[in-house]
């Protein structure tokens, strides 16, 4: 672990309190951060360093999953911190934070790896690159990498020139675009169960395989971020990102060698082989919808409309499912189901391998009912993988009915997303980062839904809150005899899983 130092943008906002600091906080406490390193946090408001460590103290007794236990190295861990007033669109201010960066450099004689972490609006992106740059900032002996918050783009046009002026200031292999997804415990675990697993991986494909269901579902609804999320809809905040990155980390075939490198490799060849959907046709293959008024925990809740700050108009998605075909050779015929909505009846997110059932005719013979295998991975809130088959129950009639067999990771000890993901952009590997191929190609297949739903091609429909979602995501499944798999209203599946 090499000596560094962490320039943080948005070091006063929500996401450097609620997830950055306790973060670090965690990678120090287990040894994951290196002896020597310097944080300086950056934000218009002008505060002193004391209070500044006095925030981040709070934010780790607030936050983190693990209270700090000794006051003496809870003090060593904050002397590490200073603060630097910067406005992004002054120049001048740059200078005076390289003066800054280099007199703590010299004074805990740190090497000067640096690593910028943009946790601001998008609109600020491009600019911090620019500046990083043009200040001398990010001219190094030693590395520099830039860690990036999504949105990455609103739209393939503007990811594109994102991406175009962020290359300017910083090489591929020196940015990191966090997914936080990707730092999810069994999103990681996905490619050590199906590639460390000779017998799953032999199943692993469209011989076996009838379906596959992608589902996150929230029982949030937009919160305090109605000024983002009315302009992004589930397509933007969930699907083009999180949905597809968890697609394309199912869908992988077995890399030669397990490398950052490689895995990114095998992931793009699957977003590259997704089968494009035309604007006119979308509807067939995508339904989109927005919450109604409903019931929540036994509480009304109002609709989408009715929630502080959108507009009474608003033909905004808190909804998206979709039906997607994978034109690669191991996947021909098999259906990835993905759907993702906010006030939905639980909070789950989760992946559903379906596996083909011949052997229905063989009991049916015999008035008796098989169910197909199913291969379930939960991601949140449960951690834990279950694989149901058939089985003859302990009752006297001996019938055949699906039985669970489980792995549950001990989530106590469970590091979070974005410790994961910062000591790995510490540490330079970039396997669970998304590449600027994966995010361009994403938007690619995204851009003609998008445009589908702006010329409002395609119908919005209305589910009421607390529910499955509309009806007519159910119509994707049934057309290729599927059904959505484990939903809160099939209770004698969700209640062994
Ligand atoms: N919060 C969350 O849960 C999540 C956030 N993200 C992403 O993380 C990023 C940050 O989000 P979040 O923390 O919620 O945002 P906040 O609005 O809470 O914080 C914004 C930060 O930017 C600083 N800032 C604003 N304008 C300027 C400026 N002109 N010059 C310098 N600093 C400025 C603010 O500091 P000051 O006011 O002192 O200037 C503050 O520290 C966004 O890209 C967001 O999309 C991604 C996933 C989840
Ligand atoms: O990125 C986002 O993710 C959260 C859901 O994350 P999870 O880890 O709780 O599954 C979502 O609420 C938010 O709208 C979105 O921006």
């Amino acid at each position: 672990m090499e000596s560094m130092t962490f320039v943080l943008f948005g070091a006063t906002g929500d996401l450097a309190k609620r997830k950055i600091y306790p973060a670090l906080y965690n990678l120090y406490a287990d040894g994951k951060l290196p002896e020597s390193f310097s944080v300086i946090g950056l934000g218009r408001r002008e505060i002193e360093d004391e209070t500044f460590r006095g925030n981040v103290e709070q934010s780790i007794r607030q936050f983190s999953r693990r209270s700090p236990a000794d006051r003496e190295d809870l003090n060593a861990f904050l002397s590490s911190f200073r603060y630097h007033p910067l406005n992004v669109s002054n120049p001048e201010d740059y200078r005076k934070l390289l003066e800054v960066v280099q007199a703590r450099e010299t004074e805990l004689r740190l090497p000067d790896n640096r690593l910028f972490y943009l946790s601001v609006a998008p609109e600020f992106f491009e600019i911090i690159a620019r500046q990083i740059q043009e200040s001398g900032l990010g001219a190094t002996r030693g590395w520099k990498r830039l860690i990036i918050e999504k949105p990455f783009g609103h739209d393939l046009a503007t990811a594109r020139s994102l991406n175009e002026n962020l290359s300017r200031a910083f090489e591929e292999d020196e940015i990191y675009r966090i997914d936080h997804y990707l730092g999810k415990t069994m999103v990681q675990n996905l490619e050590t169960l199906v590639l460390a697993n000779p017998v799953i991986q032999a199943v692993w494909n469209k011989e076996h395989i009838s379906n596959v269901q992608i589902t996150a579902s929230e029982t949030v609804g937009v919160e305090e971020r109605a000024a983002y999320y009315d302009q992004s809809g589930a397509i933007r905040d969930m699907f083009q990102n999180h949905l597809l990155q968890v697609l394309m980390m199912t869908a992988m075939r077995r890399p030669s060698q397990i490398t950052a490198k490689n895995i990114r490799e095998e992931k793009r060849k699957i977003i590259e082989a997704l089968r494009p959907v035309a604007k006119e046709s979308a509807g067939l293959s995508v339904v989109r919808g927005q919450y109604a008024a409903g019931e929540m925990g036994g509480k009304s809740v109002p609709g989408y409309l009715d929630e502080p700050g959108i507009g009474a108009e608003s033909k905004n998605d808190t909804f998206v499912a979709a039906r997607l075909w994978i034109d690669h050779p191991d996947w021909e015929g098999v259906p990835f189901y993905l759907r993702t909505g906010k006030r939905m009846a639980a909070k789950s997110t989760r992946i559903v391998v379906e596996f083909k059932n011949p052997t229905e005719d063989l009991y049916s013979a015999k008035n008796e009912k098989t169910s197909p295998n199913l291969l379930i991975i939960e991601i949140n809130p449960n951690e834990k993988i279950s694989f149901l088959f058939n089985g003859k129950n302990s009752r006297s009639d001996g019938l055949i009915e699906p039985v669970e067999m489980n792995f549950r990771a001990d989530q106590s000890e469970l590091p979070e997303a974005y410790e994961r993901l910062i000591s790995d952009a510490l540490d330079g590997d970039s396997t669970f980062f998304a590449h600027w191929n994966e995010v361009e190609l994403a938007w690619q297949w995204v851009q003609p839904v998008l445009e589908a739903f702006e010329e409002g091609l395609l119908p919005l429909h209305s589910y009421a809150a607390g529910s499955n979602g509309p009806a007519a995501s159910d119509k994707l499944l049934k057309e290729q005899g599927h059904e959505w798999r484990l939903d809160p209203d099939v209770p004698e599946l969700i209640g062994q899983a």
